[in-house]
């Protein structure tokens, strides 16, 4: 079933800049440009991009906060735009760099007026809470008020809220941005139980460990429109991922030559082959033991970083 579906959306800011000393002029930024996807219920897809891609306008539109201004656009069956009470009970949304508790009382009476912004029913709540408690670790919390938890906490606790409802979609906006390693891994743990329970998740975010771990699928969005939707293995072949043979030399050297690999970087006898991730390294391995001296030898797998930063780039097509 699709859950979330988008056809030929776009939409258009009108903005203003200086031209002259008392003159404006006049022009349309074109945030997404004619955006089609579906999302099928169950999936956990990353929405990724560069700063000003469109990412967080497109969110806005399945939020209902903005309209598009052409295209259809439906998630869980409803009209964001139009019927935003209905999209209310059926999503979830948590902001990595905004809350939606409130700052001054205890996490539990934010939950509590979620509950009854809901309307959710008491045996629901309770075993929502009751889950949520658990699988956050939020016990000693419920009666902190939230201008007293840490970014961590806070975050846990904005994730509670988001989910007492058991909305079928769940959006999440930067969710790990600031947290330390620990209180990351924490937070990916729990998304992994919320999606293998059902719950569908749209993914946003520049750390890209969280897409590694938890999205099977990857959607790379450019100047408002779709440059890469599938698996991460596809990423890596769309991108054409390099593998790096790191060679330490008895001594330093000229750099090497070994057919299939460039010699990338060279510090002291220490010298970094490029070559294409698909390829066996066995054979350069082979040709670099053959002629040069060798203390040691190792392979490095190719960083997502560096297949997103080529793909931001423009040096891979579509
Ligand atoms: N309210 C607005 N008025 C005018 N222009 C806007 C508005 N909102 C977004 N834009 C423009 O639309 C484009 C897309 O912005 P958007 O915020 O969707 O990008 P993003 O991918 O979320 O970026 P980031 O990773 O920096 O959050 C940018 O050029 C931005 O300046």
């Amino acid at each position: 079933m699709e859950l979330i579906e988008l056809d030929r959306v776009s939409r258009t800011f009108t903005v203003r800049s200086k031209a002259g000393r008392l003159r404006r002029r006049r022009h349309e930024v074109r945030a997404v440009d004619g955006l089609s996807f579906t999302v099928r219920a169950g999936e956990c897809v990353g929405y990724i991009g560069p700063n000003g891609a469109g990412k967080s306008t497109t969110i806005k539109m399945l939020t209902g906060i903005l309209v598009p201004s052409a295209g259809r656009l439906r998630v869980a069956g409803v009209d964001p735009a139009r019927e935003r009470v209905a999209l209310a009970r059926r999503i979830g949304v948590v902001f990595g760099q905004r809350t939606t508790l409130w700052w001054d009382l205890p996490l539990r009476d934010s939950y509590e007026l979620a509950r009854r912004l809901y309307r959710i029913e008491p045996a629901r709540y309770a075993a929502n809470l009751e889950r949520c408690v658990e699988l956050l670790q939020l016990g000693d919390l419920l009666d902190t008020p939230v201008r007293q938890l840490s970014l961590g906490q806070r975050m846990r606790g904005d994730l509670g809220a988001a989910l007492l409802h058991d909305p079928q979609v769940l959006y999440l906006d930067e969710p790990t941005i600031g947290l330390d390693v620990l209180s990351k891994a924490r937070v990916r743990e729990f998304l992994r139980e919320v999606n293998a329970a059902g719950t569908t998740v749209l993914l946003t975010t520049h750390d890209l460990t969280d897409i590694e771990q938890l999205c099977g699928r990857v959607m790379v969005i450019d100047h408002g429109r779709l440059v890469f939707d599938g698996d991460l293995a596809g990423l890596h072949a769309a991108g054409r991922s390099e593998r790096t043979l790191v060679v330490d030399l008895a001594r330093p050297g000229p750099p090497i030559e070994a057919p299939g690999a460039r010699v990338v970087k060279v510090a002291g006898a220490r010298q970094w082959l490029a070559f294409p991730a698909e390829q066996s390294a066995a054979p350069i391995v082979a040709a670099v033991a053959d002629r040069y001296p060798l203390q040691d030898l190792s392979v490095r797998e190719p960083v997502i970083e560096d297949v997103i930063a080529r793909m931001y780039a423009g040096a891979v097509g579509g």
